[in-house]
């Protein structure tokens, strides 16, 4: 397996070097070669190489089987033709469609909710983020310096295959599935969105299907996540979805991703870069280990390799066994670890599984 490691700015500098150790960890104990390749990106790159993306990376990824990606602190480039935000960008390339975002409460940790585990895939390349191909730039236009208008894309290819992704999900799961959008008032877009997975639940007989209008959702997932298995969802509303959800279950250390498409996937959690508390050694890195697990359970699957599924079976083993022995905590979990402290603890762990 060839997998490339970006570690992104801030907090990514801590965060992804723990990742990238638990992985090469499990994958000596089940046997699964890993050629590793370092891959420069965001802050660093620019300023070594003149760019946020540096030319040449497309080609060095598209090489790979998958990679790691640490949160991009963005906001804080200068505003210079050479300073992009890369990951939309890279989303939209590799057609990373399906943003897999896992939402589970832990009982050995202060969650607002326990028994939660749920799934929401977000559409990852459209809504106001849209493809290139359909809409120049980013969607974004100012007529006048008093008007601006945002275009919201919607395609029936789009939301048939990220809802195929969440019903093939929640077949292995529960076997229930909630679209999330707004056809009541967005007759076009979210009901364009909404009659595809509508078409999708015929052929998926075995999964129960239902609808709930995003604000509803919102309230609900509040309220009752218990009752939630996989939910999909258009781009923006995903967005926004997965921080709240994140705050039930201890926050968005605890919010991992994995951004999958055809021949590519890309282990990005959904936080961002916390330059509030970066190079303090304390961010938690729970998010991003289980976010490359995630990608080696992908990995496992896509290339039929059982020594990748089992070491993602192993990372995962061990996560809950560090989380349930409370070992480790970092400071947003209550605890007084630090983000290494924690990787070596998934570490030893994994003498235990
Ligand atoms: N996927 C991404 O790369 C991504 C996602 C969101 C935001 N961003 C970018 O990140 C930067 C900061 O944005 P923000 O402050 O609004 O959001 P943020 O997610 O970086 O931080 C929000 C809060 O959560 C905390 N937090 C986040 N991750 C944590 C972790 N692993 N462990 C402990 N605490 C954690 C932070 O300390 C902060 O208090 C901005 O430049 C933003 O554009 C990037
Ligand atoms: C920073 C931003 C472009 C990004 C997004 O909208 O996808 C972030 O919110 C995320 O969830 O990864």
């Amino acid at each position: 397996m060839k997998i490339g490691i970006l570690n992104g700015d801030d907090i990514g500098h801590e965060i992804v070097p723990e990742a990238v150790r638990v992985m090469q960890a499990a994958a000596a104990r089940t046997g699964l070669a890993i050629e590793w390749q370092d891959i420069p990106i965001g802050r660093a790159a620019l300023d070594s190489l003149g760019s946020t993306l540096p030319d040449g990376t497309i080609e060095r990824l598209d090489a790979l089987d998958g990679w790691l990606l640490g949160p991009i602190g963005h906001m804080a480039y200068p505003k210079i033709p050479e300073a992009i935000n890369p990951h939309p960008l890279l989303r939209k390339h590799f057609d990373l469609f399906a943003n897999i975002r896992p939402v589970k409460s832990h009982a050995a940790l202060p969650c607002l909710h326990q028994g939660v585990d749920l799934v929401i895939v977000r559409e990852n390349n459209e809504g106001f983020q849209p493809d290139r191909n359909v809409v120049a730039g980013s969607g974004e236009f100012r007529p006048t310096p008093d008007v601006t208008i945002s275009v919201r894309v919607i395609t029936r290819n789009g939301s048939s295959k990220v809802a195929r992704a969440a019903f093939e999900l929640a077949r292995a799961r529960r076997r229930h599935l909630t679209a999330v959008h707004k056809d009541t008032v967005f007759k076009l877009g979210c009901g364009m969105f909404a009659e595809e997975c509508r078409r999708l639940a015929a052929e998926y007989p075995d999964v129960t299907y239902d609808e709930a209008i995003v604000d509803t959702f919102a309230m609900r997932l509040v309220m009752t996540p218990q009752r939630y298995d996989v939910v999909v969802t258009t781009n923006m509303f995903g967005d926004i979805l997965t921080d709240e959800a994140a705050g039930l279950v201890g926050g968005l250390g605890m919010a991992a991703g994995l951004c999958a498409g055809p021949r590519h996937a890309m282990a990005q959690a959904t936080h961002g870069s916390a330059p509030d508390i970066a190079g303090r050694g304390i961010a938690n890195p729970y998010a991003m280990i289980m976010s490359g697990q995630m990608l080696l359970d992908w990995l496992g699957r896509r290339h039929a390799e059982p020594a990748a599924t089992a070491a993602a079976h192993l990372i995962e083993q061990a996560v809950a066994n560090v989380i349930e022995g409370r070992r480790a905590l970092t400071p947003d979990l209550g605890g007084q670890g630090t983000t290494a402290g924690m990787g070596s603890a998934i570490i030893e762990a994994m003498t235990e599984s």
